[in-house]
């Protein structure tokens, strides 16, 4: 096929790494050169405000779904994580990638670990979800928002802003950063983003020819994984942007074993539910987790942070 894909990508860092590696699988799976398209999105020029201030869900996508429906692009490389549960009418999520490692790290200087950091330090996230569970751990931490892509966090980091931070362990491996993560977080401490670590490709509906090259990248057991977790997404209608968490593995074939949180910003409150359930009802089974944790005082703590209180 002589034809070239026109993929469609954010621009910092890691959207770039990401856009490569997919093209990089893309050429050696299916034989087809792909050239990329830099998009800009609002999330990446609002950067003084914690996102969950600014509102609104898919700040990292709306601007990239444009240009597939206008198709400027065909194809679109999202981190599982930064999309919202609702799919524009004719675009559809269609691949979702291997996972990398899902977990959080965290990242000193001077101070081997989390629990180490002294009294008072400061640590940096703007991540609801990161906030409300570290506090748990480390109530009297001082938390300082920090948004902005990975580069910029570890330049606070190394100007002493910060004296920590915390991240995706998956971006920095994808960033060849792996050397500056002082400590793996265990799930079981900071439950991990709904998709964090995994990389899914969105497309035109109609696209048959984009979808036959996508599918090729296709991984079975992330994307029982990752529907599980985003149904605990739909049910909750919320995003990035709120203090919910949920983590998915296939455990025997056949079989998905998930657990997902609810917390309080003081980490005051966490709600925690666990089931196990079969993979061809991975989404189902998010969902109904994702009631159960509303029916149980869910709601209340998240109209509590939707209304700001
Ligand atoms: N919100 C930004 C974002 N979206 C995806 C990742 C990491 C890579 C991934 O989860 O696949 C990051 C950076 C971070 O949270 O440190």
């Amino acid at each position: 096929m002589t034809q070239i894909l026109k993929i469609g990508t954010r621009g910092s860092e890691l959207a770039l790494w990401q856009a490569r590696h997919v093209a990089a699988l893309i050429e050696k799976t299916s034989g087809v050169k792909s050239e990329l398209t830099i998009i800009k999105t609002s999330g990446d020029m609002i950067l003084d405000r914690p996102l969950s201030d600014v509102g609104g869900k898919g700040l990292f996508v709306k601007e990239i779904e444009e240009a597939l429906l206008s198709r400027q692009v065909d194809l679109a490389v999202h981190s599982m994580k930064d999309v919202p549960a609702e799919m524009p009418e004719g675009l559809i999520l269609g691949v979702t990638m291997e996972r990398e490692d899902p977990r959080d790290v965290f990242v000193s200087i001077h101070y081997p670990s989390l629990r180490k950091l002294p009294t008072g330090a400061k640590l940096g996230t703007s991540s609801l979800r990161r906030v409300s569970q570290v506090r748990r751990i480390r109530p009297d931490l001082v938390i300082v928002p920090v948004r902005g892509n990975v580069g910029t966090r570890l330049r606070k980091l190394e100007e002493g802003q910060v004296d920590a931070l915390l991240l995706a362990g998956a971006g920095m491996k994808r960033l060849g950063l792996e050397h500056k993560i002082t400590e793996w977080l265990l799930v079981s401490d900071l439950l991990p983003a709904i998709g964090q670590g995994a990389l899914g490709l969105e497309y035109r509906e109609s696209d048959t020819i984009t979808s036959s090259i996508a599918s090729r990248l296709f991984h079975s057991d992330t994307h029982i994984a990752v529907s599980a977790e985003r149904g605990v997404l739909k049910s909750l209608a919320g995003g990035c942007q709120l203090p919910v968490a949920a983590y998915a593995t296939v455990k025997r074939s056949g079989w998905v074993q998930l657990e997902a949180r609810v917390m309080s910003l003081s980490g005051d409150r966490m709600l925690t539910e666990k089931v196990t359930g079969p993979s061809e009802e991975a989404m189902e089974l998010g969902l109904a987790i994702g009631q159960t944790l509303l029916e149980k005082g869910g709601k209340e703590i998240l109209d509590e942070i939707r209304l700001g209180s």
